[in-house]
């Protein structure tokens, strides 16, 4: 077992990427494997993760690996959504369905399993909660101290009491996610802490899944687009570094473009796009009713940037106000969704309506959050109690 301590950011400035030697991959053989492994039920390769083992954590002993069957998500189609962004045809892949409600378990299965293999017993992560709720379901799957700082104001108080519930040892701090990474950077080697954001490189190589998993479910032909939301921009990072495996190996023949989706009052990484500029300027007091995008200084916005350079990408932000539009719709069409995810539906309108993409073209959102992860966000369209009709029972 390896004890030295783990490594997250490069000297050049940017987090450490994960480089892996695919050369000896037979990926016709690849396709058969993934294929029959899904099929499984109750094993290790059936999760949605581990299925693709090879292209994430080839060399990790699978007896470290702290899964939750995560991945095997639903892919929807949903008419009320698609004509409401005016694409051709939408796809939305439902990682809300995950074991903690969120996509982060696609990625804290890797980080936490992991960090199991380098020895760690604590593992920390800051959050505006879905991250939290994600590593707290791990660590007590393996029996292992989970340790979480939340800003206190500003984040969805059901994410929390998931957290709490899970067992995790919750720390509460006045400022936001940004200061709660600052002070990892600084504390957590000294406290022996593994630590599980998304600057751990692991948690990008786990994400990487979600396009894996997309990808197989459309067998192997993507759409024109992928449009997800951006906070710290982990996910985009993950996206572009699967979609990037694909393409090399020969799994697709042609790479989708990538929509960064931004809440207005957190987007310093739109905004850094739409100027042309190569330097984010951070936010310093990000706010929106998306309280999972409540980011102003994303970590991987270097990663995301290369991203969108690779697939000719674009970025938009959207109003608090069009982001509870397309969550009332997600909602309705049985799907559910947080307001964070529903960033991405509204962007994709927003971008249609602006002509970035053609209403010919055909697009998949991730749907990155559960509806239930966020009941303050519910109320403020439910209209309770009015909407609650009150009955006698006869006897
Ligand atoms: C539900 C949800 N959607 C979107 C995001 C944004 O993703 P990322 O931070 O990877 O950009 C987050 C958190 O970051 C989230 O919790
Ligand atoms: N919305 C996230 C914030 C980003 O966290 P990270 O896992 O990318 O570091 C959360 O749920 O905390």
């Amino acid at each position: 077992m390896d004890t030295s301590p783990m490594w997250y950011s490069c000297n050049c400035g940017g987090l450490l990427q994960l480089v892996q030697d695919f050369r000896a991959l037979d990926v016709e053989l690849l396709k058969r494997q993934f294929h029959e492994r899904r099929a499984e039920r109750h094993t290790l390769m059936a999760s949605g993760v581990w299925r693709y083992k090879e292209l994430i954590a080839p060399d990790l002993p699978t007896p470290y690996i702290v899964s939750r069957n995560e991945g095997n998500t639903g892919l929807y189609q949903s008419e009320r959504v698609r004509s409401f962004t005016g694409v051709r045809q939408l796809w939305l892949k439902a990682q809300s369905e995950n074991p903690s409600g969120s996509f982060k378990d696609n990625g804290m299965t890797a980080a936490v399993s992991h960090g199991r293999s380098l020895g760690y017993r604590k593992f920390a992560c800051t959050s505006t909660g879905n991250t939290s709720s994600s590593l707290a379901i791990y660590a007590a799957t393996a029996g292992l101290t989970s340790v979480v700082l939340v800003p206190d104001r500003d984040v969805a108080l059901n994410k929390v009491l998931q957290t709490l519930a899970y067992g995790a040892q919750v720390r509460t701090f006045t400022g936001t996610y940004d200061d709660g990474i600052r002070w990892l950077d600084k504390y957590a080697e000294a406290e022996g802490l593994y630590v599980c954001n998304s600057v751990n490189p692991y948690r990008i190589e786990g994400q990487k899944s979600i396009v894996f998993e997309l990808a197989q479910d459309l067998n192997w032909t993507l759409p024109d687009w992928i449009v997800l939301p951006g906070g710290a921009l982990s996910n985009a990072s993950a996206l572009g570094k699967g979609l990037h495996d694909l393409y090399t190996l020969g799994f697709i023949d042609k790479l989708p473009r990538v929509a960064v989706i931004q809440a207005e009052g957190a987007s310093p990484f739109h905004q850094m796009i739409a100027s042309g500029g190569d330097a984010l300027t951070p936010e310093v007091k990000p706010s929106t009713v998306a309280s999972a995008l409540n980011i102003g200084n994303p970590p991987s916005w270097r990663k995301a940037r290369d991203v969108l350079h690779l697939t000719n990408g674009v970025t938009a932000a959207v109003s608090d106000n069009e982001i509870m539009e397309a969550k009332l719709l997600i909602d309705r069409s049985g799907i559910g969704a947080e307001p964070a995810s529903a960033a991405a539906v509204a962007g994709l309108r927003k971008l249609v309506n602006e002509g970035a993409i053609h209403s010919e073209e055909t697009a998949a959102c991730i749907v990155t959050g559960h509806l239930l992860k966020d009941s303050d966000a519910l109320r403020t369209y439910l209209d309770l109690p009015e909407s609650i009709q009150h009955v006698r029972l006869q006897s």
